[in-house]
């Protein structure tokens, strides 16, 4: 079985198609490639499986459970996480509290308990915080872990949000244009952070314009062109594929 199966998922705005009737599978344990031009509709996708947007139809399903009409929050308690292409992080917050705003979803403590300040949710605070220095060590930001996020990189702001959704501890992060803004030095380490994030045993599915990261490490890539799926399999299938070759190689963008 595989991890996310998506069958037939479909969403249009107003008359215009973004998703149309997108089906794939997502083996646990792979890193895929979510490619195709602007205005693909692979936001777009995201937003479906990460219950941001309501689909018109189609399926989801995580670890063997339905996804379809499920909160966002509900979402990531789940296991999947994500980061977005326009970053959102708490600019005036240190670096260390936008780490911890995802541990929140596995903790426990009621209202009561964290009124109180009983001993469990000490227990539980600490636990995260020590789960949130784990995961900016992971992404090599440790250092910076009382600054303010608004100071960081632009490069560095891309990774605390990465940190940030593995904070949550999901089976399966979704990055939209991880590399968006980096430069070659960030580039190459990102590529290095993602095979560890598989290492980790972390499902990981990106969109990336980036043709050079996706093919240096996307063991499978998906090709979406006007809202449908046009390709899927190997970077070097993918590559080979004449339609996609058409439809998105031969642009600009490469
Ligand atoms: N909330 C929305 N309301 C109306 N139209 C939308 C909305 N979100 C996306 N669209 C439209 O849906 C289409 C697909 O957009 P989407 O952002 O999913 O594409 P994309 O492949 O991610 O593009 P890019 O690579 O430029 O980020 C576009 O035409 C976009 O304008």
């Amino acid at each position: 079985m595989s991890l996310l199966h998506v069958s037939h998922l479909t969403k249009s705005f107003g008359g215009l198609m973004a998703v149309n009737d997108v089906s794939f599978d997502l083996e646990a344990n792979t890193v895929m490639g979510l490619i195709g031009p602007n205005g693909a509709g692979k936001t777009t996708v995201f937003n479906l499986i990460t219950g941001n947007y309501p689909s018109d139809a189609g399926e989801v399903v995580f670890n063997g459970e339905s996804l379809i009409r499920q909160s966002p929050h509900a979402i990531v308690s789940r296991g999947i996480a994500r980061t977005f292409q326009t970053i959102r992080l708490f600019p005036n917050m240190k670096v260390i509290e936008n780490v911890l705003a995802g541990c929140h979803c596995r903790m426990q403590s009621g209202i009561f308990s964290s009124m109180f300040r009983l001993p469990g949710q000490r227990r539980e605070e600490k636990k995260a915080l020590e789960q949130a220095f784990k995961e900016l060590e992971f992404v090599k930001l440790a250092h910076q872990a009382n600054n303010k996020a608004k100071n960081l990189s632009y490069g560095n702001q891309r990774l605390l949000e990465i940190a940030r959704a593995l904070a949550s501890q999901p089976k399966l992060i979704i990055l939209d244009e991880p590399a968006g803004g980096m430069n070659a030095q960030e580039t190459a380490e990102l590529v290095e952070l993602i095979k560890d994030i598989k290492q980790r045993g972390i499902t990981v599915l990106l969109i990336e314009h980036d043709m050079s990261l996706v093919m240096r490490i996307c063991e499978q890539i998906i090709v979406l062109e006007h809202g449908a799926l046009i390709a899927q399999g190997s970077p070097e299938d993918v590559q080979n594929n004449p339609r996609v070759i058409e439809a998105y190689l031969g642009t600009d963008e490469e």
